[in-house]
């Protein structure tokens, strides 16, 4: 294996992860402000942040916090008083998330705590047309040979990973068809194998809306399917990255195919089922919205991906965290990258961040040539990749 690359940090001005920081941040303190009628002490503590964000250093989390003595485990403390470009991207991003819900008081006892501050805009994702679009191509898919409607359900969850609330924000506009690839790697044919009729499928999930209800579709195949005997949905303890799936998204995604017509609605119903009786299992740990790669899972985590036939990891920032969010050359083996997992594991994802790998040669030069680096970033391309 070449060097290990350095971890990415936001500190160059015109990178991808720089504009996050520099813009992204502030564009979703300023939806959430106008999302809600918060009081003058929250707005005050949102305008805090976002000076903070362009212009400050990272502050400790307050005394208080239930979460604190984690947030020092993972690295608080070695954080503390540097620039927010200046520390890893992915801590930087992810501390950000922690001190936006502090800010609307998440955590606080009062009238805010609980209240999710993205909740406006995955609701409207979910009810939007495009929505029951989708759910009212199931119907026809019902028809469709099993190995047809098996591709066509993980693409759908693949491709679901387009929809990514905070990625909308910052996104330069419609895929160009450049004649690239729009699957630069697709190791698909090694994922069903590993579904084999008994044992558990987890999938570590990323957005609501429109990524969690094809990723819910996936796994009610499975279920149905009989390809394992049970699922465990990972999600995420808070909001977090905006439009990140939480518990509450999941009943809201499960209630919005319950209410649909069709196969979506039998969809729902059976989801329902399989939750109340145990074959679906959610699970929310903290570890989900930690700054840190899965390299360093704790041990319970650990425990629960050796067991599982098969972990599929859905989404970009699930990705960095899976490889390390590191510029790789994008030919570095994946099998390589993610040995450290306990187990089998597929990474479903579209492209959305620099960090990529698995790629073979020709490809990565066809798309540099058609797109120079935007390829890395620009959502429109979307990898398949298994280690067994
Ligand atoms: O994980 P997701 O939802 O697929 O993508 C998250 C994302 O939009 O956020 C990060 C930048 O903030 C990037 O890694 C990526 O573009």
């Amino acid at each position: 294996m070449p060097d290990t690359p350095p971890v990415i940090l936001g500190d160059e001005p015109g990178s991808f992860p720089h504009g996050v920081l520099a813009e992204r941040h502030p564009a979703i303190i300023r939806q959430v402000r106008d999302a809600f009628p918060y009081d003058p002490e929250r707005q005050y503590a949102l305008d805090a942040l976002l000076d903070s964000c362009v212009k400050g250093v990272i502050e400790p989390l307050p005394d208080t916090a239930h979460d604190r003595e984690r947030w020092t485990a993972w690295g608080l403390d070695t954080h503390t008083g540097r620039s927010w470009f200046d520390v890893p991207w992915l801590w930087s991003e992810s501390y950000f998330y922690r001190r936006l819900l502090d800010a609307v008081g998440y955590f606080t006892p009062g009238p805010w705590q609980g209240i999710d501050p993205f909740r406006p805009a995955k609701l409207a994702e979910l009810d939007a047309p495009e929505t029951d679009a989708e759910l009212a191509a199931l119907d026809d898919l019902e028809t469709r040979p099993a190995a047809e409607r098996a591709t066509a359900l993980l693409h759908g969850s693949l491709w679901g990973n387009r929809a990514d609330l905070g990625f909308r924000l910052s996104a330069e506009g419609p895929a160009t068809t450049d004649g690239t690839p729009a699957l630069v790697a697709d190791d698909s044919d090694a994922l069903w194998p590993l579904l084999t009729g008994t044992g558990t499928l987890c999938l570590i999930a990323d957005n609501a809306g429109r990524e969690l209800v094809p990723d819910l579709l996936l796994v009610d195949h499975v279920l149905t399917r009989r390809l394992a005997g049970r699922a465990v949905l990972y999600v995420k303890p808070y909001p977090y990255y905006v439009s990140d799936a939480t518990p509450a998204d999941v009943i809201d995604a499960l209630r919005r195919l319950r209410a649909a017509p069709g196969a979506a609605a039998d969809c729902g119903r059976r989801l329902w089922d399989a939750l109340a009786d145990g074959r679906l299992a959610l699970r929310a740990h903290p570890f989900a919205a930690a700054p840190l790669p899965f390299e360093e899972l704790p041990a319970d985590l650990r425990a629960e991906f050796a067991a599982a036939t098969l972990t599929v990891v859905k989404g970009d920032l699930n990705y960095r965290r899976l490889v390390g969010d590191r510029r790789w050359p994008p030919t570095t083996p994946f099998t390589g990258l993610t040995a450290h997992f306990p187990g089998p594991v597929a990474a479903l994802r579209t492209l959305k961040s620099d960090v990529v790998c698995g790629l073979d040669a020709q490809t990565e030069a066809e798309l540099t040539a058609a797109e120079g680096q935007r390829w890395r970033t620009s959502g429109t391309h979307a990898l398949i990749q298994v280690r067994t």
